[in-house]
Parts: structure tokens; sequence; C-alpha cells
């Protein structure tokens, strides 16, 4: 099931929390990168399965559960819009992320002024620091159906997606659903392993405290 929601809603808090309930998977995950390199065209995909060629300029929150490997999940895909008017450094909202859990960030391998905005917009992320620290970044190279037109090198993505520590994949939202998939399924994966590794470290911290408590105790007695 979709439901489509204004990002101004009640959705565009973090009213789920990113947690985990009673075994079902919740996360944010927030679209960026420049005008016109697909955001839609990805999230419609991984939606509906079909590409349906014109998106219009809407921005959207939508809501989606589904099952994945047994478990249910429920997924809230901000597609957010490249604003015109703005400069780079203000192309994204702290409101968009403090929401995320994680974030894809596409650009089109045909247009180099679309990969220098995914740059700016890591450094942009990184900088600020609003992203929680452990949420997953992916950088994705879209309309890899028009080789004839590519302006981005594979290698060039990929190697500037290693040293910013971001996942990476080309895909065509045009030709095939299943690189969408991959991607989604992708930062899932990475979302619940950074939330596995949050809890262990409370674990840890916590028997810290308490055999600090119980020695700390005895040394005072
Ligand atoms: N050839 C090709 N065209 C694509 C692909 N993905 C999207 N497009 C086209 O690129 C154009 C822009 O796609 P959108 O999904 O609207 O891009 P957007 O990033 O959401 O654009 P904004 O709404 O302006 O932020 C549309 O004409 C799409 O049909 C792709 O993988 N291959």
């Amino acid at each position: 099931m979709v439901v489509q929601v204004k990002p101004n809603s009640h959705h565009c808090s973090k009213a789920m929390d990113g947690s985990q309930h009673g075994g079902k998977v919740e996360a944010n995950i927030l679209l960026l990168g420049a005008e016109n390199v697909g955001k839609s065209a990805l999230t419609v995909r991984f939606l509906t399965r079909r590409f349906i060629g014109e998106y219009g300029d809407i921005e959207s929150i939508y809501n989606h559960n589904d099952k994945i490997d047994g478990r249910e999940i429920s997924l809230n895909i901000w597609d957010s819009l490249y604003p015109q008017s703005c400069e780079t450094t203000e192309s994204i909202s702290d409101k968009q992320l403090h929401w995320a859990d994680g974030v894809i960030l596409v650009y089109s391998i045909c247009d180099r002024s679309s990969f220098d905005v995914v740059r700016q917009q890591v450094q942009l992320i990184r900088r600020t620091r609003k992203l929680s620290a452990s949420a997953p970044i992916i950088i994705v190279g879209n309309k890899r159906d028009l080789q004839h037109q590519r302006a981005v090198s594979s290698e060039e993505g990929r190697l500037f997606a290693l040293s910013a520590d971001c996942g990476f994949f080309e895909i065509s939202a045009a030709e095939t659903y299943h690189g969408v998939l991959l991607v989604f399924h992708e930062i899932l994966d990475l979302i619940k392993e950074s939330r596995a590794l949050k809890k262990g470290v409370a674990g840890i911290k916590g028997i810290v405290r308490s055999v600090s408590a119980v020695f700390g105790k005895k040394r005072s007695e």
C-alpha cells in the first residue's frame, strides 16, 4: 500500500521514530539531488514497479508497507524538490536531515553539474552534522541507459562515494525495476545495521555503568 503525504503534515515529524515495533521495521528515507535527475522516477519505480516518464514538480512523502524476507517494513520516502532559487549550500533543510534515517543522493550520469550538486550535498551533510552520524548515505548515478550521453564515468562516481564513506549504485530507473529495488534494500539493510550497532554500544555502555557502579561502591565502602 502506498500513501502520499505532503511534507508539511504530521508525517514530517519523526512520528515513527525510525524504530522497530513488534518486529516491524520502520524507516525514513530522504531522496536528494539536483532537478531532473530522476528522484521521482526512482521513487515511483520502487513504489509501483513502473516507469511512467513524466512526474511533474511535486514534493511528497510516501508511506510504503511491504514484507521483505518475511519481515514487515514501513518506509516513509521523502521525494524532495531541488530549490531553484537557493544556493546549493541551502539546498537541504535541517528538518529533512533530522527526519531522515538514511539518504539517497541521486545524480544523472549524463549531467556533470548534477554530480557536482551531489558532491556539495554530501559535504553539506557531513559539515552541518544534522543527519545522525550513523545514518547511511547512498549515492546513485541514474540514467545508465543513456551511455552515449555519459558525462560522469562509473569509476569517478564510485571513487567519490568511497572517499565520502557512502554506498554507490549506477542504475536506470527507466530500464529496470531491479536496480532501484537493490538501492532501497541496501539502504534499509544499512539502517538496520546501524541500529543494531547503536543498541550494541548502548548495551556495552550499560554494562560499563553497572560494573563501575559496583566497583565504585566497593571502593567507597
Ligand atoms: N533515459 C532516462 N530518463 C530518465 C530516467 N529516470 C528519469 N528519467 C527522465 O528524467 C526526467 C526527470 O525525471 P524526474 O523523476 O522527474 O526527476 P526529478 O529528479 O524528480 O526532478 P525534479 O522533480 O525536477 O526534482 C523525466 O523526463 C524522466 O522521464 C532514466 O533512468 N533514464
